[in-house]
């Protein structure tokens, strides 16, 4: 459902179906004012909302009730012989966290920056916003907000110098745009860093104003590739608590990780990419249940031996890895898997019953060889 009006010439408002109630969007521009996008998010009771709310998944992006914000169909990059990325498909519904999983050279990068609009596709369809970024680039950009993976902040200027001029590139006032970098380094936790110069900066608070600095335009979309890469745990959760809270009011978010925590944590659905290629996509708790199982027993009973007696282990569990280092079962319930184990005289030096993982899914589905 999407109801629009042009009020003016170039002022355009929208009405988008949101799971959580209605996704409101000014675009205004006239008179002596620049264009100012505004954005809200109108609460609805449950009755009203769109269908799946509750549920991120991809039922919900194919309910006739909501338009996806981003819509790839048979999308292709190749660089000379090398297809980078195969054909993929895949919708992003707004107001959704979706990320894109896969090892080194997977074709992520390579697919955030087709949506980004600073690569061309070499086939196949892609829409943004229902716009064509081949022929929109700019409009599209105006709603995008982008973290790459490198930080690329302005080093001779201040913290909050960094909102401000980049935040002129988008033709916002000066005036406004200092208010608005005072919210947007509260939001970052940086206010009493706004005068300090980006170097004197630790890696989670440049990542951190990178992120304010994409927010400046108040964009619908935000695309982060690998956004807390290289960064300790405590910066990466401070990292992720802010991520969480642009959700919560209705940013849609797109991000590549390596870290299935991450991938755990702030994605709703997932797409799993290997050499280009959807390998499989759904939920983290999809995504475990189809492709792993409910639990894994490890055991070790010394590198040499983990191959030989993994045929003694036959009809224990669903499935067997072997593994360098250690044999894994997959069983729906371990601690019976374990005991079965023993009970044919097998002595493993340690074992660990856990639950299945997004990792276990990860290394099943793109290898366990190391990619560079
Ligand atoms: N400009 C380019 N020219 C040629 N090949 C490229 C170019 N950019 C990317 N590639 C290749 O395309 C493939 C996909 O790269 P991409 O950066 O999208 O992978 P990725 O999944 O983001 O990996 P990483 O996790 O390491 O960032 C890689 O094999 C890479 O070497």
């Amino acid at each position: 459902m999407a109801v629009t009006a042009h009020p003016r010439k170039h002022s355009a408002l929208s009405c988008t179906a949101h799971p959580k109630g209605l996704h409101l969007d000014a675009n205004i521009r006239g008179g002596n004012y620049p264009r100012r996008s505004y954005f809200r998010l109108l609460p609805l009771p449950a009755k009203w909302r769109t269908p799946g709310h509750g549920a991120w998944n991809s039922r919900r992006v194919s309910s006739p009730f909501v338009t996806p914000v981003i819509q790839a169909r048979g999308l292709r990059k190749t660089y000379g012989d090398f297809e980078a990325v195969r054909g993929i498909d895949f919708d992003v519904a707004p107001g959704e966290s979706f990320g894109l999983l896969g090892p080194n050279g997977a074709g992520k990068s390579t697919t955030m920056r087709m949506i980004g609009g600073v690569s061309h596709r070499s086939g196949g369809e892609l829409t943004i916003l229902g716009m064509d970024p081949s022929h929109e680039g700019p409009r599209i950009r105006a709603h995008l907000g982008v973290v790459p993976q490198q930080d690329n902040l302005d080093t001779d200027l201040s913290v909050i110098d960094n909102l401000i001029t980049y935040g002129r590139y988008f033709g916002l006032p000066r005036w406004f745009l200092k208010q608005k970098a005072e919210l947007l380094l509260e939001f970052a936790e940086l206010t009493d860093k706004r005068k300090s110069k980006v170097d004197d900066l630790s890696g989670g608070m440049k990542r951190r104003l990178t992120i304010a600095r994409s927010l400046v335009s108040d964009p619908r979309i935000l695309l982060l590739d690998e956004p807390t890469t290289g960064l300790d745990p405590q910066a990466r959760h401070v990292l992720w608590d802010r991520l969480f809270r642009l959700k919560e009011q209705g940013i849609t978010l797109v991000l590549t990780t390596h870290h299935m925590d991450e991938a755990e944590q702030l994605c709703d659905r997932l797409v799993v990419v290997d050499h280009g290629k959807i390998v499989a996509e759904g939920t983290p708790s999809t995504l475990v249940r189809e492709h792993a199982g409910r639990e894994v027993v490890e055991l070790r009973f010394g590198s040499h031996r983990n191959a030989a007696l993994a045929s003694s282990l036959d009809g224990v569990g669903e499935r067997i890895e072997v593994l360098p280092d250690r044999l894994l079962v997959y069983a729906t319930d371990g601690e019976a898997a374990l005991a079965a184990v023993v009970a044919r005289g097998l002595e493993p030096t340690s074992s660990l019953v856990r639950r299945c993982s997004l990792e276990d899914v990860f290394l099943r589905l793109t290898g366990r060889s190391l990619v560079d």
